[in-house]
């Protein structure tokens, strides 16, 4: 059923797996005072009953939000993803909900970037296992399989955000640096794209992975690709858990195919930091194993609580949806003096005509009208002079394909 947007008092927030306080500040500072800030994720049922009076919600990578938990959130008008990748949220159930979902697609790109180079250096050097033995009483000094990182060929696959600063980082410790990419794409410095993954493999002395969670990357490294790698060398996977078949990984590293591996990201993670880490991994000591913190450094997350909190804000004072990772995106002016009313729709032909045959009948003056569609989902904003009436509301939220209606307050805050 449509529903209408309430005023800030009332809409309620919720934030999980500990979001930074910075998002929490900025809902504050723009009067959303109704915010329950959670440090977990929380389980399937658990969730399903929390999100039934829940108008925003923010999560991390951890929260599943599957159909199941949007057919609960009756209330739900927007989601905040405070990370990258969105393949935990089902995208097209929130869509078809009239709900856009919002990412942070930058700020955590350098902190994984720097942590890849580090680990490229640490594998390079055998650390993991020096230093394990040096824990255990023991005494590694040898140059056995040490390389320096200079003048070694690194590849990347998926050259996107992460992917090329990675690429300038590496440049600039004198690493020759190629890539693939399903897109063509222009290589930072002296990078080169090459025409295969099979190429790249072949030619890469540490591969390292940075491509999202996608029916076409989902186990995209395995048994067959690692033997295409040169002898000895190096993977390092801190996308997403899907993309390397880990077993066939265990496998090539006992056997010395591969010379170390990074791992930041499983096909099974654990729900929160009490429950136990089980990875076919575990043991190897050419092997560094991190707790999915790619992005986990202070400065990504305060940025990413500043970045995700201001979009969900922005849709719910003023209806933008411009970088919405799932939904029509409309970038809005400020409507001081105005009433402001969002209609989302089916993408069918005839909606359009039928809210301004329902605007017309109720002497609904049209001062600005914003529309934009994608395949499933039509977005129609509307500023009118005068307060939209009950009546119109109602006979709105009646069209017939409507998904959801939202009256927003204007600046100058007059009822709804
Ligand atoms: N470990 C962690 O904490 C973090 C992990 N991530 C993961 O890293 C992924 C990449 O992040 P960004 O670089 O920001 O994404 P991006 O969207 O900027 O870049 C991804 C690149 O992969 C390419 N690509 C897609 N399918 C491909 C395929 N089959 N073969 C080769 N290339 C392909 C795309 O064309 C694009 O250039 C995210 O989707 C997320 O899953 C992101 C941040 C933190
Ligand atoms: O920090 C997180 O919770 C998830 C990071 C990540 O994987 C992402 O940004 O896609």
């Amino acid at each position: 059923m449509a529903k209408t947007s309430l005023d800030k008092s009332k809409i309620k927030i919720l934030l999980l797996e500990g979001i930074h306080q910075s998002a929490v500040d900025n809902l504050l500072n723009a009067g959303y005072t109704n915010i329950e800030h959670l440090q977990t994720s929380l389980d399937e049922d658990t969730l399903i009953d929390k999100v039934r009076d829940v108008h925003f919600i923010g999560i991390r990578s951890r929260t599943q939000l599957n159909a199941r938990v949007f057919a609960a959130a009756e209330k739900l008008t927007a989601v905040g993803c405070f990370c990258i990748g969105t393949n935990q949220v089902d995208l097209g159930a929130a869509l078809t909900r009239g709900i856009p979902v919002f990412n942070a697609p930058y700020s955590n790109t350098r902190s994984v970037a720097e942590l890849v180079l580090a680990e490229t250096i640490m594998l390079l050097r055998g650390i993991p296992e020096k230093s394990t033995r040096a824990h255990q009483g023991g005494w590694l000094k040898s140059a056995k399989n040490a390389h320096e990182a200079r003048g070694k060929t690194l590849g990347i696959i998926g050259y996107g955000n992460i992917g090329a600063q990675l690429s300038v980082l590496s440049e600039s410790l004198g690493l020759d640096v190629i890539y693939y990419d399903v897109v063509t794409k222009l290589g930072m410095g002296n990078a080169r794209q090459v025409a295969s993954m099979q190429e790249l493999l072949a030619r890469a002395d540490v591969v390292s992975l940075h491509v999202p969670d996608l029916p076409s990357t989902r186990w995209m490294i395995g048994k067959e690709q690692i033997a295409l790698m040169k002898q000895g060398s190096i993977l390092i996977n801190a996308s997403r858990g899907s993309v390397v078949a880990i077993e066939e990984l265990a496998d090539a590293l006992k056997s010395g195919k591969l010379l170390g591996a990074a791992i930041d990201v499983f096909p099974v993670e654990p729900k929160g930091n009490a429950e136990e880490f089980v990875s076919p991994l575990r043991g190897l000591d050419n092997v560094i194993l991190t707790p999915h913190i790619g992005g986990s450094t202070l400065e990504a997350q305060e940025n990413i609580g500043i970045e995700v909190s201001e979009k969900l804000i922005t849709y719910s004072d003023n209806g933008t949806t411009i970088t919405s990772v799932n939904f029509p995106e409309v970038a809005l002016p400020a409507h001081p003096d105005k009433h402001r009313l969002l209609h989302i729709h089916d993408n069918v032909p005839g909606v359009l005509s039928e809210i301004n045959r329902v605007l017309s009948e109720n002497d609904i003056n049209i001062s600005g009208q914003y529309l934009q569609t994608n395949a499933e989902v039509g977005y129609v904003v509307i500023d009118v002079d005068k307060a939209y009436g009950a009546q119109a509301l109602e006979a709105l939220k009646h069209v017939e394909h409507t998904l959801r209606i939202r009256a927003l307050y204007s600046e100058s805050n007059f009822d709804d």
